[in-house]
């Protein structure tokens, strides 16, 4: 193994990355039921084929009376419900009809007066307030209109996303196939949750870190176990998953005597993107391409393994599984308390959000081998390397990682 790394800027590796996944042959779509489909990523658009909504409606339970009738005391000459398929007819000039939340308004009324604004009289009712022509009617097409587009290809498929399928009586729909993603581990010191490990063994962490995550985020993927610390064994090892999308490694790729793992990628034809990246935690980290397969080898480090996931490895995994909304977003805090960083070099500073503030985990004082951050953060802030410290009441750009509920209400009103 070469003796360092050659480090490439953060920004780089991270667009790299992108590019490379333009390279990775995407997969055909396949047709799947909309109730099966959380999670998946629609490869052509949803056109609206029924109008939303679809006949002007109700929008409150009361009177559908004519705009010169509201001065009037009107006599009820049937009540309309949602549902109801009998026609109608234009009720004679003292009447009006009752009318309830979502049923068909008829073309002769102009509005319909909530029983909140009405004065029931004997038989008959007065109108309180003087409304306008469509008030509280809900009209057809208003929201959106047969031929426009409702979803675009590249969409992933959310409960937001199920409501409008449903609207349009979509059953069926066609999404992108899912990546086929395998989950490896290297490192003789490992043993497996389920196995006895000695004092000097340790349980491997990375790969169901992996693999979980990966589910929170409706990635499936196929845990296939540890590469030995062994160069040919490595190289038999990798020669077995040519079919996968993505492989996704943990540790072996550093400097290590028996870092074999970024070897054994090379002896089997790996074009490298990069090999290292000038951040922290989570540098040891290589980038490439096997044949059609994108390979990840994330550092072996927990801490610096799960950072990189977030980081890196999930937008490359949507945009490879065709989203088109692959990026990070952030929000701005305001820093609740002083914590330094190193100059020139990106910094992976976890953090806990509460009430707008960015709290770093342990004054960001703490280890990439650390296990228990992660379940004390919500969030990751990065720093550029420009400044070594980051001040109390300094405004941050932090990229929450889950949205975790927290035990005290706080004011959420605007
Ligand atoms: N001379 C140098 N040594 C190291 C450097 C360096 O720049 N120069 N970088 C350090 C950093 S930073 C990291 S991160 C690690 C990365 O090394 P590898 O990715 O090759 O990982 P390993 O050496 O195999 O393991 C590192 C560490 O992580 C533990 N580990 C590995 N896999 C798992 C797993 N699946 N679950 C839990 N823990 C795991 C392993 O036991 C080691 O303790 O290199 C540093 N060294
Ligand atoms: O990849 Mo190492 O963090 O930089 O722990």
């Amino acid at each position: 193994m070469k003796k360092s790394l050659n480090y490439v800027n953060f920004d780089l590796a991270y667009n790299l990355g992108l590019k490379l996944c333009e390279e990775i042959k995407r997969k055909d779509s396949e047709n799947i039921a909309t109730l099966d489909s959380l999670g998946r990523v629609l490869s052509k658009d949803i056109v609206c084929i029924k109008n939303l909504p679809s006949f002007n409606n109700s929008a409150m339970d009361g009177y559908a009376i004519r705009v010169e009738d509201l001065k009037k005391s009107l006599k009820i000459e049937d009540t309309i419900f949602a549902g109801d398929k009998r026609e109608f007819k234009e009720p004679k000039s003292e009447y009006c009809y009752k009318i309830m939340t979502g049923a068909s308004v008829p073309d002769f009324v102009d509005l319909v007066v909530p029983y909140e604004l009405c004065e029931s009289l004997e038989n008959e009712v007065k109108f309180t307030k003087d409304l306008k022509r469509g008030s509280n009617i809900r009209l057809k097409g208003e929201e959106h209109k047969i031929g426009e587009i409702l979803l675009k290809k590249g969409d992933k498929i959310d409960s937001s996303l199920i409501s409008l399928l449903v609207s349009q009586g979509v059953k069926e729909l066609e999404v992108y196939k899912k990546l086929n993603i395998a989950i490896i581990s290297s490192g003789n010191e490992l043993k497996e949750p389920w196995e006895e490990a000695s004092e000097e063994e340790i349980y491997n962490i990375n790969s169901f870190f992996i693999k979980s995550f990966l589910e929170e985020n409706y990635f499936s993927s196929s845990y296939l176990g540890v590469v030995p610390d062994n160069l040919e064994k490595s190289i038999e090892f990798i020669k077995k998953l040519e079919n996968y999308d993505v492989i996704i490694t943990s540790g072996g790729v550093s400097m290590g005597d028996a870092d074999f793992l970024a070897k054994a990628f090379l002896d089997c034809g790996l074009e490298v993107t990069f090999h290292g990246v000038n951040l922290k935690p989570g540098r040891a980290m290589m980038l490439g391409k096997l044949k059609n397969s994108l390979v990840l080898a994330l550092p072996g480090n927990p801490l610096a393994n799960a950072i990189n996931s977030h980081i890196f490895l999930l937008p490359l995994l949507k945009k490879l599984q065709g989203e088109t909304k692959f990026n990070h977003d952030f929000i701005e805090c305001k820093n609740s308390k002083d914590f330094g960083v190193k100059l020139d070099r990106v910094e992976a500073v976890l953090g806990f959000v509460e009430n707008g503030k960015f709290q770093a985990t342990k004054d960001n004082k703490y280890g990439s081998a650390m296990i228990s951050l992660l379940y004390l953060s919500n969030s990751i802030a990065l720093t550029s390397g420009k400044s070594a410290l980051i001040k109390d009441s300094d405004t941050i750009k932090v990229l929450p990682f889950i949205k975790k509920y927290i035990e005290n209400r706080v004011d959420f009103l605007n």
